[in-house]
């Protein structure tokens, strides 16, 4: 029996006495892969799939392409590491761009690079479920309208291979602190910030000393608001530059060469040369290096871009840990209390996928990210693949994109003759 017949396949609703009203919809079969999320990962696998002739379709619960980079950064965001470091396959940056593009830059590529490639995609589509059927050997992706899509419809897509390219920034990460729905100012998410512009004058709580929490500080104070940077824990802060060229292209120089205990001590020895003693202002260095704990944590160290010549002149204070917050400031864990007009949380993301992937391979962590598997963090079980959520940046998703494609295009030439095409509805 072809695998279209199979039972789990048809469309027949819910068993038991569930009336017709609440009938499944038909599902939609897609040849080749699904792929969920249209940000960078998701656009390079389905560049590098088109290229072995394996087709796919994005399912995107935004409206676009490149949600991440369109409306949930800041406006002075620029990529902090070089172009040629953050090109998707196949398709450079245009000639005239910047070492360092912009935010608009960045997403006018992205969205050149899904017209380049003539790619299938759903927006406003989001992917509420994904199981696998055991029955059909399909995924079955459920989806449902985006709240901006009043007359989009629940749909079910099922295709032999799911690509996971949600991202490790799916969603904003807000912590549990005491007091915090009291305080009487604004409080925002860094993925909601966009400019110091209306925060003149007011003193502005940053908490969290990522890379977005560095910049949004630097960012206040560029518009002339006070803003103290909560630092709780021993993080890695390099200059983006040595010598006029990029930190991280130096790094991965460095690495093909010599130990990463070595690389890291250049880098640490740098820093130190450059910016001083940051302990002094309140940066504790960890014990292990900068490019050690990106390879091993995934945890990308601080390329300072300004903001630590702010803390220097003292434009920008730093305190530690926070202990609660009040209606009108915070105490922090060196039990000193003061006051604040607002609060901006920089305190990252989480990856969605627990919400919608039922996955009992025990591929994934709790937190949906992957597991370090010997074999690389791109490959399931069951025709699953994942691009982008190695903890790499963009970098590492094109390298997952490539090995997925490689991989997934043999697959599907063996299946070539069991495939069954069906045509989109609608693209
Ligand atoms: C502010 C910021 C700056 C960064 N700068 C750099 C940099 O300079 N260099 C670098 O290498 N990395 C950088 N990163 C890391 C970042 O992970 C990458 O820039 C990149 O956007 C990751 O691409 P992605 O496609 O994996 O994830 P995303 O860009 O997050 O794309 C995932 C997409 O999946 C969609 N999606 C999620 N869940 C669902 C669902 N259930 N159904 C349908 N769609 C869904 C989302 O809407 C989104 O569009 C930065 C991250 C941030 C937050
Ligand atoms: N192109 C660019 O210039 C930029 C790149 N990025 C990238 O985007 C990704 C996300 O970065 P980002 O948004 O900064 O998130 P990160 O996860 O890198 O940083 C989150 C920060 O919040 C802190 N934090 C979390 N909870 C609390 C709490 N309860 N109290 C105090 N501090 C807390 C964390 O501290 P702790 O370590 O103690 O948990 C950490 O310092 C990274 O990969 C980053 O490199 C981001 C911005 C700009
Ligand atoms: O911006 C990010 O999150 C990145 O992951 C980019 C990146 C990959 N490897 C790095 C090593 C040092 C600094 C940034 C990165």
């Amino acid at each position: 029996m072809p695998p279209y017949f199979a039972p789990g396949m048809e469309c027949l609703g819910k068993a038991g006495n569930e009336s017709f009203m609440t009938r499944e919809p038909f599902p939609t079969f897609v040849e080749g892969a699904i792929i969920v999320g249209g940000g960078p990962s998701g656009l390079a696998a389905a560049a590098c799939l088109k290229m072995k002739g394996v087709p796919s379709l994005i399912i995107e619960k935004s409206d676009g392409i490149g949600s991440l980079w369109k409306y949930k950064a800041y406006d002075r965001l620029h990529l902090h590491i070089p172009k040629q470091f953050c090109e998707l396959p196949y398709y450079a940056f245009p000639e005239d761009y910047p070492l360092y593009p912009d935010r608009k830059q960045f997403v006018d590529y992205l969205e050149n690079y899904f017209q380049h490639f003539d790619m299938w995609a759903k927006f406003n589509t989001k992917v509420s479920t994904a199981s696998y059927d055991p029955y059909s050997s399909c995924w079955k992706v459920k989806t449902q309208p985006s709240e901006a899509d009043s007359e989009g419809e629940r749909r079910e897509y099922r295709a032999k291979w799911l690509v996971v390219a949600s991202g490790e920034n799916a969603e904003p990460y807000t912590p549990e602190v005491e007091g915090l729905k009291d305080f009487r100012g604004s409080v925002v998410h860094s993925s909601n910030y966009k400019t110091g512009a209306g925060y003149a004058r007011q003193r502005v709580l940053v908490v969290g000393c990522g890379n977005s929490g560095m910049e949004i500080a630097l960012d206040l104070s560029n518009f002339n608001a006070e803003p103290s940077l909560v630092v709780r824990s021993p993080v890695h802060i390099l200059p983006r530059e040595i010598f006029g060229t990029s930190t991280f292209a130096v790094a991965m120089r460095m690495m093909k060469s010599f130990p990463l205990w070595f690389t890291d001590a250049c880098l640490v020895w740098y820093t130190w040369a450059m910016l001083g003693d940051t302990t002094r202002y309140g940066f504790k260095r960890p014990s292990d290096g900068p490019m050690t704990i990106k390879c091993k944590q995934g945890k990308t160290p601080i390329l300072d871009v300004g903001t630590f010549a702010k803390i220097k002149s003292g434009a920008i204070k730093v305190c530690p840990g926070l202990k609660y917050v009040t209606p009108d400031g915070a105490l922090f864990e060196n039990d000193q209390f003061v006051k604040f007009d607002a609060i901006v949380l920089a305190t990252g993301y989480r990856s969605n996928v627990p919400q919608w992937l039922k996955d009992d391979s025990g591929f994934f962590t709790a937190e949906g990210l992957p597991k370090n598997h010997s074999k690389g963090t791109w490959k399931a079980e069951r025709g699953l693949y994942i691009a982008g959520l190695g903890r790499k940046g963009i970098l590492g998703a094109t390298f997952d994109a490539k090995y997925i494609a490689e991989d997934l295009s043999r697959a599907y030439a063996s299946e070539s003759h069991k495939r069954l095409i069906c045509p989109l509805q609608s693209r």
